[in-house]
């Protein structure tokens, strides 16, 4: 099983450009990756990187340029073995969240994301491609109909939570760190109750939970301002 993790390398995340300068959405991609590929490794699969540009990153990285459905589908095309696809923006993915999904059978498994992305697929059917952007968790579904795959969908709160706009910084804050014990992932080989690199990331650079009128959001240290 091939496990890919896909990374936009240059001027990622751009819905957080309101939030956070262009070095910083670089650096705070960099921590999600790292968890993200930190998170596979524990459940003992070797993560691979497709970006669209060279990253320093403690995994084999493949470099294409071309948007996301494109790379994802040429290694889908080369590959006759099943490929798992797991986005880089997962930050509360934790081996338990991940072993659910590999563990789910089905020709075709998806995890939605909130709003309607796919977060990750594990691609058993050899004709099954992808699909991104809009509402790509019913394009997938559609897309693995059609190729005749059964498909599955895994309930998961971590692996819906992908990480694009400010008020998912709070989720960061909130679930980065502090897994219940007792729980599937106490037994999954990394201490679930460590701090992810993302959320270590984001009380580095300041930010905090904070109460906008019964709503948890996030506000920034003011000593932080001027870099916002
Ligand atoms: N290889 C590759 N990965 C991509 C591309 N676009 C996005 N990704 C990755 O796919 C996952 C989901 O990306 P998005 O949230 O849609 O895009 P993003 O670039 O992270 O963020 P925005 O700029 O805010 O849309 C993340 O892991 C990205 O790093 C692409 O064109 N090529
Ligand atoms: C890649 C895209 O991510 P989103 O734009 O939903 O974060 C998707 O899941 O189709």
């Amino acid at each position: 099983m091939r496990v890919v993790v896909p990374y936009a390398a240059e001027e990622p995340k751009t819905r957080l450009a309101d939030t956070l300068s262009s070095d910083e959405r670089t650096a705070f991609a960099e921590a999600m990756l790292a968890d993200v590929l930190a998170a596979v490794r524990a459940i003992g699969r070797d993560p691979e990187i497709l970006a669209t540009a060279p990253v320093e990153a403690d995994a084999p990285v493949t470099v294409d340029p071309r948007p996301l459905t494109e790379a994802v589908n040429a290694v889908l095309a080369e590959t006759d073995e099943p490929v798992t696809v797991v986005m880089a923006d997962l930050a509360l993915a934790t081996p338990g969240a991940l072993a659910a999904l590999f563990d789910t059978d089905g020709d075709v498994v998806l995890a939605p994301g909130r709003g309607g992305g796919t977060n990750a697929v594990v691609a058993r059917h050899p004709e099954f491609r992808a699909d991104y952007h809009g509402t790509s968790y019913l394009d997938h579904l559609d897309a693995a109909r059609a190729v005749g795959a059964g498909v599955e969908a895994v309930d998961s709160h971590r692996l819906a939570t992908d990480v694009d706009e400010r008020a998912d910084l709070a989720e960061v804050l909130i679930h980065g760190g502090s897994a219940p014990r007792g729980g599937r992932d106490s037994s999954s080989g990394a201490d679930p109750r460590e701090a992810s690199r993302a959320r270590s990331w984001l009380r580095r650079a300041g930010f905090g939970l904070a109460d906008d009128a019964g709503r948890t959001t996030v506000e920034r240290d003011a000593g932080f301002a001027s870099r916002s």
